[in-house]
């Protein structure tokens, strides 16, 4: 799949997400439509990107009951994306039933979309996971253990901080993709975010994906702001 760094397009509606689109005119470019766009537009903007010949993750992040979760992804499938997610948190069982629903409900003509897992947010510190969810643990060590959970359920790979990609491949294979949020460039606000890498970090750590929306999107001059992240991406 093409690795061009993924643009979060975090917007409130599909008018500021096609202002933001047209100032790449032609690009083919790789974004991400998060629930925000999506429960607001829902799968004509799908279609519309695709008419665009955009490359689509559609991060709905499932987290649900086993067949809910099956139900769910068969009618995704048929959005004709490149890429879904869960969260591991749900269970083996959950991202098996999630991986036979994108299966079965994939059209012939179409290829299945990949499945990744979120293992522990980006956003997550390790104080807040040991004090929150109870674990008595490295966050590396949560998040290896989702990893190889997702592994083993067969997915595609996981939604991780740089941080943790080495440890991954060591875990899993080198084929399981790893895709990082959390990306800014040195000097940028990291907002919400906990575990942030700059592009070039995540290159060298073994991402094989990158996602960027703040410092893209809400940057003075976005299209040079992608421009300097898929350089740096791209050189590493
Ligand atoms: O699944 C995701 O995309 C995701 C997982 C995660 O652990 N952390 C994370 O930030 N994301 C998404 O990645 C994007 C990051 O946005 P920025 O922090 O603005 O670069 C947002 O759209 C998040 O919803």
């Amino acid at each position: 799949m093409v690795q061009k760094p993924i643009i979060a397009l975090d917007f409130p509606d599909r008018v500021y997400a096609e202002q933001f689109l047209n100032q790449f005119q032609d690009e083919k470019l790789f974004v991400k439509v998060g629930m925000e766009l999506f429960y607001k537009e829902g799968t004509s903007f799908i279609n519309w990107l695709k008419s665009k010949g955009h490359y689509i993750f559609l991060d709905l992040k499932l987290h649900d009951i086993p067949n809910t979760v099956y139900s769910s992804m068969k009618v995704l499938a048929g959005l004709g994306v490149d890429m879904v997610n869960v969260h591991a948190a749900g269970g083996s069982k959950m991202m098996e039933y999630a991986l036979k629903g994108l299966e079965e409900g994939t059209p012939k003509e179409m290829e299945r979309p990949k499945l990744i897992a979120v293992t522990q947010l980006t956003s997550t510190s390790e104080e807040q996971m040991q004090r929150e969810q109870l674990i008595d643990r490295k966050l590396e060590d949560s998040v290896i253990h989702y990893a190889k959970l997702a592994f083993k359920a067969g997915l595609d790979g996981v939604v991780c901080s740089a941080l943790e990609a080495g440890e991954i491949s060591d875990a899993t294979n080198k084929s399981f993709l790893k895709v990082t949020p959390g990306i800014r460039m040195i000097g940028d606000n990291s907002h919400d975010q906990s575990r942030i890498v700059t592009p070039s970090d995540a290159r060298k750590l073994g991402s094989n994906h990158i996602v960027v929306g703040r410092s893209i999107t809400q940057a003075e001059n976005p299209m040079q702001a992608y421009e300097r992240v898929k350089h740096e991406w791209e050189l590493n």
